[in-house]
């Protein structure tokens, strides 16, 4: 592909004439949609640039459109989301593109043609690579690359059709690029962590080889990361289900995994700044969970019965603050699952998607937090896969929970089961954060983390 095809214009603002109507349809129902629930009143555009030229059959637009909608219950108005699209223009969609239709224009500029998510179709994702391999800027994007790498040419695209909180396209299973759907300006953990942990030289993590980035209205974006695909992975979550099914336990796996934890977190420890967590801070951290568990009672009615009981967690950990205990906080993960967790063929654990929790601000992403707020989310993981497996295994979830925590103390030194209370604080606002996730996206799943709450209300720590 030529490079003169990247050079661009910028796209007409008046393009929203057309999209507005269409994409008042299609975004809610995007998984990576993260105001579901309320309508989108309208939109506006935060940028637009043009790929390719629209004057013949196929254009192609890159869009930062920010949709707005009405404030969700009890809640003041907000700006609205800004979202990343890439929107093609085509005057007929042929079969292969079905899944990509976003609608068919009939007012504004693009009357009479076909809108769809470009991301689907094999140019414009080729495009995207193309212009990370020559460190183009286009418009106000910037595609940068590590001067370390290389990218080959003519990798076949294919975009994944995984459930995801954004888009990811694998290149020639080479690359995988994953653009952010919703975008907030400011420094992303995404790429962040990961260039810091490759600094350390941390192999639990795939390097970033490239990223874009854009320049708005004097405000900052990481817009997509582009990393090394690991051919022929399996995720925790698919291996520890398989298991399931054949009644075996997941041990040395967890085991593994603990190990592998502890090597990200011991990096990541070196790599950026720590803190220590006095009675103040642990204050602010044990509000935040009181008010999250507050929202979600608010948003969840099938959780309120148990909110008095809930906040006794968080209360035994801010006792611990008063009485003069201190935590270290450093960078971690943020949003440590299963999912989260490849495995190679031959047998090496990968950490990925640092993003944090994708409806968590980025500066409270980017705060140092204590590491057992990762070991949590794992825990809740195995938890999650002993209900949803078919065959109940009994004492699987309790094999995996020691398993991984001995793994995560013979490389830290630190064995998470020493500090019940505030794990259990932790374990218990992740799985309000999952009832309230659960409600939103996958309302059958939300029995899992529900049992979790009842069994944390009835249970003492162990
Ligand atoms: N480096 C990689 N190699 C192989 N597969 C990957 C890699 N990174 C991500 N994936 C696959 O893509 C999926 C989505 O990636 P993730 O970073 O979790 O995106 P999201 O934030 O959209 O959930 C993962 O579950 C995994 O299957
Ligand atoms: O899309 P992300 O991977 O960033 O994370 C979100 O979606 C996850 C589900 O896909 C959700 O994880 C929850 O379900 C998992 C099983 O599907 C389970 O392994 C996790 O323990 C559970 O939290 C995650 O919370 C959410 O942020």
């Amino acid at each position: 592909m030529s490079e003169a095809v990247i050079r661009t214009a910028t796209t007409s603002p008046s393009l929203l004439a057309s999209l507005d109507p269409l994409l008042r349809e299609w975004l809610p129902r995007q998984r990576w949609f993260a105001g579901k629930g309320r309508p989108v009143t309208g939109f506006t555009l935060v940028a637009a640039t043009e790929l390719l030229p629209g004057g013949g059959k196929l254009g192609l637009h890159h869009l930062l459109v920010r949709a707005h909608q009405p404030p969700a219950l009890g809640t003041s108005p907000q700006p609205g989301d800004c979202y990343q699209l890439l929107i093609g223009v085509r005057e007929a969609l042929p079969p292969r593109l079905a899944p990509a239709l976003i609608g068919h224009a009939a007012e504004g500029p693009l009357t009479g043609r076909t809108v769809y998510d470009a991301l689907y179709d094999s140019r414009p994702a080729e495009l995207l690579l193309e212009a990370l391999r020559t460190r183009a800027r286009i418009g106000g994007l910037r595609f940068e690359r590590d001067p370390g790498t290389e990218i080959r040419d003519g990798l076949v695209p294919r975009l994944m059709t995984a459930e995801q909180s954004n888009s990811s396209v694998v290149y020639g299973d080479t690359f995988i690029l994953k653009l952010l759907r919703r975008i907030v300006p400011g420094v992303n953990p995404d790429l962040e962590l990961p260039l810091a942990l490759a600094r350390e030289g941390c192999a639990r993590v795939p390097a970033p080889t490239a990223w874009i980035r854009a320049e708005l209205a004097g405000e900052a974006y990481v817009l997509g990361v582009l990393q090394p695909y690991v051919q022929g992975a399996a995720d925790g979550w698919e291996l520890a289900l398989r298991e399931l099914a054949k009644g075996e336990d997941f041990a040395a796996e967890a085991r593994a995994l603990g190990r592998a934890t502890a090597e990200v977190h011991t990096a990541l420890a070196r790599a950026l700044p720590t803190a220590t967590l006095g009675h103040a801070q642990l204050e602010l951290l044990v509000g935040g969970m009181t008010e999250r568990l507050d929202a979600a009672a608010q948003a969840v009615p099938s959780l309120r019965p148990y909110v008095p009981a809930l906040h006794s967690a968080f209360e035994a950990l801010a006792d611990l603050a008063a009485e003069g205990r201190t935590w270290t906080a450093q960078r971690i993960h943020g949003d440590l699952h299963l999912g989260q967790c490849l495995r190679s063929p031959g047998g090496q654990w990968s950490l990925i998607d640092f993003e944090g929790e994708p409806s968590k601000p980025l500066a409270e992403r980017r705060m140092p937090q204590p590491p057992v707020r990762d070991i949590a989310g794992m825990l809740r993981s195995f938890d999650y896969a002993a209900h949803s497996a078919d065959l109940a295994v009994p004492g699987w979830t309790e094999t995996c929970r020691a398993a991984y925590c001995s793994g995560y103390a013979e490389v830290s030194g630190v064995d998470p089961r020493t500090d019940p209370v505030l794990l259990r604080a932790y374990e218990t606002d992740k799985a309000i954060y999952e009832v309230v996730y659960e409600a939103r996206h996958r309302p059958d799943w939300l029995p899992v983390p529900m049992a979790a709450i009842e069994r944390y209300v009835t249970s003492d720590l162990t």
